[in-house]
């Protein structure tokens, strides 16, 4: 009867018409029990060399080495018969999961529930067995059939020929026999004891200091060895060669020692950082919770500890161990693994709809946008889209999202990205050609434009040299994109301009010169914004503007590089302190140009009259023919006005926005107006517009 009902419900089970997948780790469990049990194959060696199986050292040894008690339980459940369509191997692997393992399954997949239902009578046979024992203790020789099987462990010795494993891992010929039981029941004993501490599985922290002992010992090695053989290597050669000797020869040969140790510290240092890998969980079609159930089916294992300090969290994470995770500091929906989870993530196709490889840098401009529900977004610069799709999540998916781009292929990559999100329209145009006509109503924009890219990790690993040139046209855009954002939506409250570089031109400077031209938006101090600690702002060079930008830096974020500035628009009448301060240098810059006239003015009248030498002496003070004059005073007007003019004002030769009106034109000869002054433009050639379309992006 009780059987009859067990059939139903598992008939139930398997009619049911949504398929849930099986964990990977039970799947490649099974592959692996099955090798070592039925093809006696060394599949320690196999574990090994499956990096992307790291629970399966565990998994697997916990099966081979209770394999006994496992096939007697399934054979006293009678399981092959009950439940035809379940794998024997999956079920073996299963049972070996609930009795010696966490006592719980992962997942709800088919299988999974169906082994689920006989948890109770599972953990009663294995009672009933560990009962039965004492009795069957003194089998004789039982003890080795409780080994791992030979093709596992390095521990065993020759292995039985399982009869019970050769019949395809069906198992029903063991079943009925009273023998296995009796078998299984007498290496309990000795098993048991193998149970405490599993032999099989060096522990995780273990193998990995061992591992940086080994490299420790590599590179000192290294370090002895390679300076002597640069430093009598070119001793040799410069001798030899070019006939130096004496002293020139030894700091020839100290040189090369030298270097040579450094690279090697270099080298160590590289290997030393490995940067996270940051993964952002798609809460439009999951939560933290569901994320860390799925985690958990691929055995990943949360590290529930609590940091009092972004700095004791920083360490925590640069010491996650293989199958580790951690939720980040800041960011609730991003999750940080260890560097040798990547190859997990290129492969966990099936995981790529809930979950998206980000940087963490990345999250801090949507963050920081903190656009409300339902409101109106602009995102001018958006493919691929990572920070579009994540301004979408945040929204929970309500209100609208103008994701502009202007190239065509990327606008294709973005279209892609978005096509899950009602939320967000895509736009393939220049944002510059947009207005608030077109897009009415934005209240919030984002601005993440083209950049050097700087900040990238392979940039900062094989820095490129300065190109001044490139670095100040893209300046000039990033000035015209977010002027833009200022000027073109009337109803824009916030706007977040961020990009992946490292140069203050383009970040504090681009800046300052937009808030220098734009009254009416101000800076806001971004790490209060933040609302969490963040350890590094712009540079103290640009008064009431570096303090309120914030880097993330790889060395202290473990993040690329990006810079993000968050700008709001001022209430009716208030004009920002850096417009204000501009306006005041200004007016005196033009006061003392009034100055400089007038004193001009006096001299050629002077000389006129007089026919005498005039100059300025070093601390500004007007000399005529040697003696102090008159009108000393109105000089060191024009002089400290001069300092000022050089010094603080910075007018540059070309400035950001000067750069900006000239990409804005792009017209051949066109006249446009430069800080005042009309100027005339060349057209860009078609190499430029070649150039500007593959900058960075
Ligand atoms: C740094 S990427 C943006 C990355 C994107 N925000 C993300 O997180 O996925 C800059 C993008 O801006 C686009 N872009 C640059 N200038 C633009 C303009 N004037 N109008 C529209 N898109 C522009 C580039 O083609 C490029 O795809």
């Amino acid at each position: 009867m009780e059987a009859v009902e067990q059939q139903d419900a598992s008939a139930r089970y398997f009619a049911r018409p949504k398929k849930i997948p099986l964990p990977t780790n039970y799947r490649n469990a099974i592959k692996y029990v099955r090798l070592a049990i039925e093809e006696q194959r060394n599949v320690q060696e196999l574990l090994d060399q499956d990096r992307h199986f790291r629970a399966g050292r565990t998994i697997v040894g916990r099966v081979l080495s209770n394999w006994p008690k496992i096939e007697a339980v399934y054979a006293s459940l009678d399981l092959a018969a009950k439940e035809p369509r379940l794998n024997p191997w999956l079920a073996k692997v299963l049972i070996s999961e609930l009795l010696f393992g966490s006592g719980r399954l992962v997942g709800n997949s088919l299988p999974v529930e169906c082994v689920q239902q006989y948890e109770q009578q599972v953990h009663d046979a294995h009672k009933e067995l560990l009962e039965k024992m004492p009795a069957a203790g003194h089998v004789k020789g039982t003890h080795r059939f409780a080994s791992f099987p030979r093709g596992l462990s390095f521990r065993m010795g020759r292995r039985k020929k399982n009869a019970n494993a050769s019949d395809g891992g069906n198992g029903r010929a063991a079943t009925e026999t009273a023998n296995t039981v009796a078998k299984a029941v007498a290496v309990t004993a000795t098993s048991e004891r193998e149970d405490e501490v599993d032999p099989y599985t060096i522990p995780l922290h273990s193998r990995q200091a061992a591992f940086a002992i080994l490299w420790l010992l590599v590179y000192s090695c290294a370090m002895f060895t390679l300076p002597f053989g640069a430093f009598y290597g070119t001793r040799h050669v410069l001798a030899d060669q070019f006939q130096i000797e004496g002293f020139p020869n030894t700091c020839g040969s100290v040189l090369a020692a030298v270097v040579t140790v450094n690279v090697i510290i270099m080298l160590y240092a590289f290997r030393g950082f490995r940067e996270p890998r940051f993964v952002r969980i798609n809460t439009n079609v999951l939560d933290l919770e569901g994320a860390k159930r799925l985690l958990a089916e691929e055995q990943w294992m949360l590290v529930e500890e609590r940091f009092a300090n972004y700095g004791a969290f920083i360490e925590r994470v640069k010491s996650l161990a293989d199958a580790e995770y951690m939720e980040d500091f800041h960011f609730p929906d991003l999750l940080v693994f260890p560097n040798s989870a990547k190859s997990f993530w290129s492969r966990a196709t099936h995981l790529h709809d809930q979950f998206l490889l980000q940087n963490k840098a990345c999250l801090l401009p949507t963050y920081l946008l903190k656009p409300s529900k339902k409101s109106v977004v602009l995102d001018m610069c958006a493919a691929p889209g990572l920070k579009t799709t994540h301004l979408a999540c945040l929204m929970k998916n309500r209100g609208r999202i103008y994701a502009v781009e202007r190239s065509e292929q990327r606008y294709q990559t973005l279209c892609q990205y978005a096509s899950a999100f009602g939320v967000i329209k895509t736009i393939h145009s220049d944002c510059l050609d947009l207005t608030d006509e077109q897009l009415p109503g934005v209240e919030f924009v984002l601005v993440d434009p083209s950049c050097s890219g700087s900040g990238m990790l392979q940039r900062q690993i094989v820095p490129e040299p300065v190109d001044q040139e490139r670095l100040f046209k893209l300046a000039g855009l990033q000035y015209k994109l977010v002027s833009h954002a200022m000027n073109a939506f009337p109803a824009v409250r916030r706007i977040v301009y961020s990009t992946c570089s490292l140069h203050e031109e383009e970040n504090e400077r681009v800046v300052q010169g937009v808030l220098r031209h734009n009254g009416h938006f101000r800076l806001l101090d971004a790490r209060k914004e933040l609302g969490k600690e963040w350890p590094n702002v712009g540079s103290p060079d640009y008064p009431d503007v570096g303090e309120r930008c914030l880097y993330a830096k790889t060395v202290d974020d473990l993040t690329i590089g990006m810079f993000v500035a968050v700008f709001e628009r001022c209430p009716e009448g208030v004009q920002n302190e850096v417009y204000l301060a501009h306006e005041k240098q200004k007016e005196s810059y033009e006061r003392m140009h009034w100055y400089s006239d007038k004193a001009e003015r006096a001299l050629a009248e002077a000389r006129g009259k007089h026919q005498r030498t005039y100059r300025t002496s070093e601390r500004g003070e007007g000399e005529l023919n040697g003696q102090p004059e008159a009108n000393a005073g109105v000089m060191a007007v024009q002089h400290e006005a001069a300092k000022t003019s050089t010094t603080e004002l910075k007018v540059p030769e070309r400035s950001v926005q000067e750069e900006g009106v000239q990409e804005a034109n792009g017209l051949e000869n066109v006249e446009v107006e430069v800080n005042g002054e009309t100027k005339t433009k060349k057209k860009r050639s078609k190499k430029e517009k070649k150039e500007k379309a593959s900058e960075h992006e």
